[in-house]
Protein backbone atom coordinates (compact mmCIF):
# COMPACT_ATOMS: atom_id res chain seq x y z
CA UNK A 1 0.00 0.00 0.00
CA UNK A 2 1.60 3.32 -1.09
CA UNK A 3 0.55 7.12 0.77
CA UNK A 4 2.32 10.47 -0.20
CA UNK A 5 2.43 12.13 3.02
CA UNK A 6 2.97 15.81 2.39
CA UNK A 7 4.15 18.99 4.34
CA UNK A 8 2.17 21.44 6.13
CA UNK A 9 2.93 25.41 6.61
CA UNK A 10 2.05 27.28 9.94
CA UNK A 11 -0.36 30.75 8.76
CA UNK A 12 0.72 32.58 12.12
CA UNK A 13 2.54 30.95 15.04
CA UNK A 14 1.53 32.21 18.53
CA UNK A 15 2.86 30.57 21.65
CA UNK A 16 0.14 31.17 24.11
CA UNK A 17 2.12 29.79 27.41
CA UNK A 18 4.69 27.50 28.81
CA UNK A 19 2.29 24.22 30.23
CA UNK A 20 3.15 22.52 33.56
CA UNK A 21 4.16 19.76 31.64
CA UNK A 22 6.88 21.24 29.83
CA UNK A 23 5.62 21.94 26.44
CA UNK A 24 3.57 25.12 25.28
CA UNK A 25 0.22 26.39 24.33
CA UNK A 26 0.13 27.72 21.08
CA UNK A 27 -2.30 29.19 18.57
CA UNK A 28 -1.61 28.89 14.67
CA UNK A 29 -3.42 27.45 11.52
CA UNK A 30 -2.31 24.55 9.74
CA UNK A 31 -2.67 24.72 6.18
CA UNK A 32 -1.16 21.09 4.69
CA UNK A 33 0.91 21.85 1.37
CA UNK A 34 2.11 19.49 -1.47
CA UNK A 35 5.34 18.47 -0.91
CA UNK A 36 5.89 14.91 -0.22
CA UNK A 37 7.35 11.91 0.86
CA UNK A 38 6.51 8.73 -0.76
CA UNK A 39 5.37 6.01 1.79
CA UNK A 40 4.73 2.09 1.02
CA UNK A 41 3.98 -0.79 3.24
CA UNK A 42 3.53 -4.44 2.44
CA UNK A 43 3.18 -7.18 4.53
CA UNK A 44 6.39 -8.99 5.04
CA UNK A 45 8.22 -12.14 6.85
CA UNK A 46 9.38 -9.95 9.39
CA UNK A 47 9.42 -6.19 10.64
CA UNK A 48 11.82 -4.00 8.09
CA UNK A 49 12.82 -0.10 7.02
CA UNK A 50 14.00 1.09 4.00
CA UNK A 51 14.71 4.71 3.52
CA UNK A 52 15.95 6.37 0.57
CA UNK A 53 15.80 10.12 -0.66
CA UNK A 54 17.39 12.28 2.05
CA UNK A 55 19.34 11.71 4.79
CA UNK A 56 17.52 11.27 8.03
CA UNK A 57 19.85 12.50 11.15
CA UNK A 58 19.50 9.67 13.90
CA UNK A 59 19.12 6.02 14.47
CA UNK A 60 16.75 4.79 11.96
CA UNK A 61 15.51 2.39 14.35
CA UNK A 62 14.20 5.20 15.88
CA UNK A 63 12.07 7.09 13.08
CA UNK A 64 8.50 7.77 13.66
CA UNK A 65 6.99 5.47 11.07
CA UNK A 66 8.80 2.55 13.51
CA UNK A 67 7.55 4.34 16.41
CA UNK A 68 3.83 4.88 14.87
CA UNK A 69 3.65 0.93 13.52
CA UNK A 70 5.05 0.21 17.69
CA UNK A 71 2.20 2.03 19.26
CA UNK A 72 -0.32 0.05 17.24
CA UNK A 73 1.27 -2.85 17.54
CA UNK A 74 0.93 -2.38 21.77
CA UNK A 75 -2.92 -2.54 21.34
CA UNK A 76 -3.11 -4.92 17.72
CA UNK A 77 -1.79 -8.26 17.14
CA UNK A 78 -0.12 -6.41 13.56
CA UNK A 79 1.77 -8.78 11.29
CA UNK A 80 5.01 -8.14 10.31
CA UNK A 81 5.40 -5.63 7.47
CA UNK A 82 8.07 -4.06 5.25
CA UNK A 83 8.64 -0.12 5.06
CA UNK A 84 10.12 1.83 2.14
CA UNK A 85 10.06 5.45 3.05
CA UNK A 86 11.45 7.99 0.21
CA UNK A 87 12.46 10.58 2.06
CA UNK A 88 11.55 13.97 0.25
CA UNK A 89 10.56 16.93 2.79
CA UNK A 90 13.23 18.43 4.37
CA UNK A 91 13.70 18.10 8.02
CA UNK A 92 14.18 20.74 10.60
CA UNK A 93 12.56 22.87 8.29
CA UNK A 94 9.25 23.46 10.43
CA UNK A 95 7.36 21.38 7.30
CA UNK A 96 5.89 18.24 9.67
CA UNK A 97 7.69 15.57 7.96
CA UNK A 98 8.42 13.40 10.30
CA UNK A 99 4.91 13.86 11.45
CA UNK A 100 3.15 13.53 8.27
CA UNK A 101 4.99 10.39 7.91
CA UNK A 102 3.93 9.09 11.01
CA UNK A 103 0.36 9.42 10.44
CA UNK A 104 0.77 7.86 7.33
CA UNK A 105 1.86 5.05 8.93
CA UNK A 106 -0.76 4.97 11.34
CA UNK A 107 -3.76 5.23 8.33
CA UNK A 108 -1.80 2.99 6.00
CA UNK A 109 -1.75 0.00 9.40
CA UNK A 110 -5.49 0.94 9.55
CA UNK A 111 -5.99 0.10 6.11
CA UNK A 112 -3.82 -3.04 5.85
CA UNK A 113 -5.26 -5.14 8.77
CA UNK A 114 -8.61 -3.52 8.52
CA UNK A 115 -8.38 -1.52 11.82
CA UNK A 116 -11.31 -0.15 11.45
CA UNK A 117 -10.03 2.59 13.64
CA UNK A 118 -11.70 6.05 13.11
CA UNK A 119 -10.02 9.62 12.81
CA UNK A 120 -10.85 10.43 16.18
CA UNK A 121 -8.74 6.91 17.60
CA UNK A 122 -6.46 7.56 14.82
CA UNK A 123 -5.28 11.29 16.08
CA UNK A 124 -5.39 10.22 19.86
CA UNK A 125 -2.52 7.93 18.79
CA UNK A 126 -0.97 10.38 16.43
CA UNK A 127 -0.48 12.70 19.54
CA UNK A 128 1.36 10.04 21.29
CA UNK A 129 3.96 10.84 18.72
CA UNK A 130 4.54 14.17 18.43
CA UNK A 131 2.13 17.66 19.19
CA UNK A 132 1.38 18.29 15.57
CA UNK A 133 1.35 14.75 13.92
CA UNK A 134 -2.73 14.53 14.77
CA UNK A 135 -2.92 17.51 12.36
CA UNK A 136 -1.76 15.00 9.74
CA UNK A 137 -4.93 12.49 10.26
CA UNK A 138 -7.83 14.71 9.19
CA UNK A 139 -4.62 17.12 6.87
CA UNK A 140 -7.01 19.58 6.31
CA UNK A 141 -7.05 23.56 7.05
CA UNK A 142 -7.26 24.46 10.67
CA UNK A 143 -7.05 26.36 13.56
CA UNK A 144 -4.33 24.37 16.16
CA UNK A 145 -4.41 25.27 19.80
CA UNK A 146 -3.19 23.36 23.09
CA UNK A 147 -0.11 21.77 21.91
CA UNK A 148 -0.74 22.00 18.85
CA UNK A 149 -3.28 18.74 19.00
CA UNK A 150 -6.43 20.44 19.42
CA UNK A 151 -8.32 21.69 16.22
CA UNK A 152 -11.39 24.35 15.35
CA UNK A 153 -12.79 24.74 12.43
CA UNK A 154 -11.42 27.37 9.99
CA UNK A 155 -12.76 28.66 6.85
CA UNK A 156 -9.68 29.41 4.42
CA UNK A 157 -9.07 29.08 0.50
CA UNK A 158 -5.97 29.65 -1.19
CA UNK A 159 -6.75 27.06 -3.90
CA UNK A 160 -5.30 28.75 -7.23
CA UNK A 161 -2.86 30.34 -5.12
CA UNK A 162 0.85 30.05 -5.90
CA UNK A 163 3.33 28.76 -3.49
CA UNK A 164 7.11 29.32 -3.00
CA UNK A 165 8.45 26.97 -0.02
CA UNK A 166 12.46 27.46 0.34
CA UNK A 167 14.47 25.54 2.74
CA UNK A 168 17.99 26.78 3.26
CA UNK A 169 20.01 24.33 4.16
CA UNK A 170 19.45 25.08 7.77
CA UNK A 171 18.17 22.37 10.42
CA UNK A 172 16.36 23.44 12.90
CA UNK A 173 15.59 21.40 16.52
CA UNK A 174 12.48 22.58 17.23
CA UNK A 175 12.65 21.70 21.12
CA UNK A 176 15.79 24.25 21.18
CA UNK A 177 13.79 27.05 19.49
CA UNK A 178 10.55 26.51 21.95
CA UNK A 179 13.88 27.43 24.80
CA UNK A 180 14.08 30.59 23.66
CA UNK A 181 10.51 31.95 23.17
CA UNK A 182 8.85 34.03 25.67
CA UNK A 183 5.44 33.13 25.38
CA UNK A 184 3.19 36.62 24.95
CA UNK A 185 -0.26 35.87 26.33
CA UNK A 186 -2.95 36.48 25.18
CA UNK A 187 -4.37 34.97 22.02
CA UNK A 188 -3.46 37.00 18.59
CA UNK A 189 -6.91 35.84 16.71
CA UNK A 190 -5.16 34.17 13.66
CA UNK A 191 -8.92 32.99 12.59
CA UNK A 192 -10.53 35.91 12.76
CA UNK A 193 -8.05 37.74 10.43
CA UNK A 194 -7.43 34.76 8.21
CA UNK A 195 -11.53 34.12 8.14
CA UNK A 196 -11.91 37.57 7.25
CA UNK A 197 -8.95 39.93 5.85
CA UNK A 198 -7.58 40.09 2.58
CA UNK A 199 -4.52 37.91 1.59
CA UNK A 200 -2.52 41.08 1.07
CA UNK A 201 -2.96 42.09 5.18
CA UNK A 202 -1.62 39.09 6.54
CA UNK A 203 1.82 40.53 6.40
CA UNK A 204 1.05 43.41 8.63
CA UNK A 205 -1.40 41.27 11.44
CA UNK A 206 0.06 37.50 10.86
CA UNK A 207 3.14 36.76 13.23
CA UNK A 208 5.29 33.76 13.74
CA UNK A 209 6.18 34.48 17.29
CA UNK A 210 9.92 31.87 16.27
CA UNK A 211 11.22 34.11 13.41
CA UNK A 212 12.83 36.42 15.88
CA UNK A 213 15.13 34.32 17.17
CA UNK A 214 15.92 32.08 14.70
CA UNK A 215 16.45 35.04 12.36
CA UNK A 216 18.59 36.41 15.06
CA UNK A 217 20.77 33.25 14.78
CA UNK A 218 20.89 32.70 10.86
CA UNK A 219 20.34 36.23 9.39
CA UNK A 220 20.14 34.82 5.69
CA UNK A 221 17.01 33.99 6.78
CA UNK A 222 15.72 37.68 7.04
CA UNK A 223 17.20 38.49 3.29
CA UNK A 224 15.52 35.00 1.38
CA UNK A 225 11.81 36.79 3.39
CA UNK A 226 12.59 40.25 2.07
CA UNK A 227 13.88 38.73 -1.33
CA UNK A 228 10.08 36.34 -1.06
CA UNK A 229 8.19 39.87 -0.78
CA UNK A 230 10.49 41.27 -3.35
CA UNK A 231 9.59 38.74 -5.83
CA UNK A 232 5.81 40.24 -5.10
CA UNK A 233 4.29 37.76 -2.68
CA UNK A 234 1.29 39.03 -0.70
CA UNK A 235 2.38 37.45 2.18
CA UNK A 236 5.50 35.53 3.59
CA UNK A 237 6.50 33.88 6.93
CA UNK A 238 8.77 31.02 8.50
CA UNK A 239 7.09 27.96 8.69
CA UNK A 240 6.86 26.43 12.22
CA UNK A 241 10.02 26.73 14.08
CA UNK A 242 11.54 27.38 10.99
CA UNK A 243 14.09 27.63 8.97
CA UNK A 244 11.54 26.79 5.77
CA UNK A 245 10.38 30.10 4.78
CA UNK A 246 7.25 30.38 1.67
CA UNK A 247 5.97 32.56 0.27
CA UNK A 248 2.03 33.14 -1.09
CA UNK A 249 1.40 34.81 -4.39
CA UNK A 250 -1.18 35.66 -6.97
CA UNK A 251 1.31 34.75 -9.65
CA UNK A 252 4.04 32.55 -9.89
CA UNK A 253 7.47 34.61 -10.20
CA UNK A 254 10.65 34.21 -11.52
CA UNK A 255 12.63 32.67 -9.06
CA UNK A 256 16.43 34.52 -8.47
CA UNK A 257 19.31 32.04 -8.90
CA UNK A 258 20.20 32.34 -5.13
CA UNK A 259 17.68 30.16 -4.83
CA UNK A 260 19.29 27.50 -6.51
CA UNK A 261 21.34 26.91 -3.69
CA UNK A 262 18.52 25.96 -1.67
CA UNK A 263 15.55 23.46 -2.08
CA UNK A 264 12.84 24.26 -3.38
CA UNK A 265 9.34 23.49 -3.49
CA UNK A 266 6.92 25.43 -6.35
CA UNK A 267 3.77 24.97 -7.24
CA UNK A 268 -0.33 26.32 -7.74
CA UNK A 269 -2.32 25.20 -4.41
CA UNK A 270 -5.40 23.01 -5.09
C1 LIG B 1 6.75 24.13 16.13
C2 LIG B 1 5.69 23.29 15.45
C3 LIG B 1 4.54 24.23 15.07
O1 LIG B 1 3.67 23.63 14.14
O2 LIG B 1 6.07 22.64 14.28
P1 LIG B 1 7.51 22.27 13.59
O3 LIG B 1 8.32 23.49 13.51
O4 LIG B 1 8.19 21.21 14.44
O5 LIG B 1 7.14 21.69 12.26
C4 LIG B 1 5.13 22.22 16.43
O6 LIG B 1 4.61 22.81 17.60
C5 LIG B 1 6.15 21.18 16.83
O7 LIG B 1 5.52 19.99 17.00
P2 LIG B 1 6.34 18.60 16.98
O8 LIG B 1 7.46 18.71 15.99
O9 LIG B 1 5.35 17.51 16.81
O10 LIG B 1 6.99 18.62 18.40
P3 LIG B 1 7.15 17.41 19.46
O11 LIG B 1 7.93 16.33 18.79
O12 LIG B 1 5.87 17.08 20.09
O13 LIG B 1 8.06 18.11 20.55
C6 LIG B 1 9.41 18.43 20.38
C7 LIG B 1 9.80 19.38 21.50
O14 LIG B 1 9.29 20.70 21.22
C8 LIG B 1 8.77 21.32 22.39
N1 LIG B 1 7.34 21.61 22.20
C9 LIG B 1 6.65 21.04 21.19
C10 LIG B 1 5.32 21.36 20.99
C11 LIG B 1 4.70 22.27 21.89
N2 LIG B 1 3.43 22.62 21.75
N3 LIG B 1 5.41 22.81 22.90
C12 LIG B 1 6.73 22.51 23.06
O15 LIG B 1 7.37 23.03 23.97
C13 LIG B 1 9.04 20.35 23.53
O16 LIG B 1 10.28 20.73 24.10
C14 LIG B 1 9.19 19.01 22.84
O17 LIG B 1 10.05 18.15 23.54
N1 LIG C 1 10.15 9.93 9.11
C1 LIG C 1 10.88 10.97 9.51
N2 LIG C 1 11.06 12.01 8.70
C2 LIG C 1 11.79 13.08 9.13
N3 LIG C 1 12.38 13.18 10.31
C3 LIG C 1 12.25 12.17 11.16
C4 LIG C 1 11.50 11.03 10.79
N4 LIG C 1 11.53 10.19 11.84
C5 LIG C 1 12.27 10.78 12.79
N5 LIG C 1 12.71 11.97 12.39
C6 LIG C 1 13.52 12.92 13.22
O1 LIG C 1 12.72 14.09 13.45
C7 LIG C 1 13.49 15.28 13.23
C8 LIG C 1 12.57 16.43 12.81
O2 LIG C 1 12.08 16.15 11.54
P1 LIG C 1 10.75 16.82 10.92
O3 LIG C 1 9.55 16.35 11.65
O4 LIG C 1 10.73 16.54 9.46
O5 LIG C 1 11.03 18.34 11.10
P2 LIG C 1 10.17 19.55 11.70
O6 LIG C 1 10.00 19.27 13.18
O7 LIG C 1 11.01 20.71 11.44
O8 LIG C 1 8.87 19.59 10.99
C9 LIG C 1 14.51 14.86 12.17
O9 LIG C 1 15.68 15.65 12.23
C10 LIG C 1 14.78 13.39 12.50
O10 LIG C 1 15.85 13.27 13.41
Amino acid sequence: MLSFPNAKINLGLNIIEKRKDGFHNLESCFYPVPWHDVLEIVPSQKLSFQITGLEIPGDPMENLCLKAYRLLAEDFDLEPVSIHLHKIIPMGAGLGGGSSDAAATLKLLNQLFTLDLDEETLAGYASEIGSDCAFFIKNAATLAHGKGDQFLKITINLAEKYLVLVYPNIHVNTAVAYSGIIPQKPSHGIAKIIENEPLSSWKDQLTNDFEHGIFKQHPSLTHIKATLYQLGAAYASMSGSGSALFGLFEQMPQLPEEFDNYLVWKGQLS
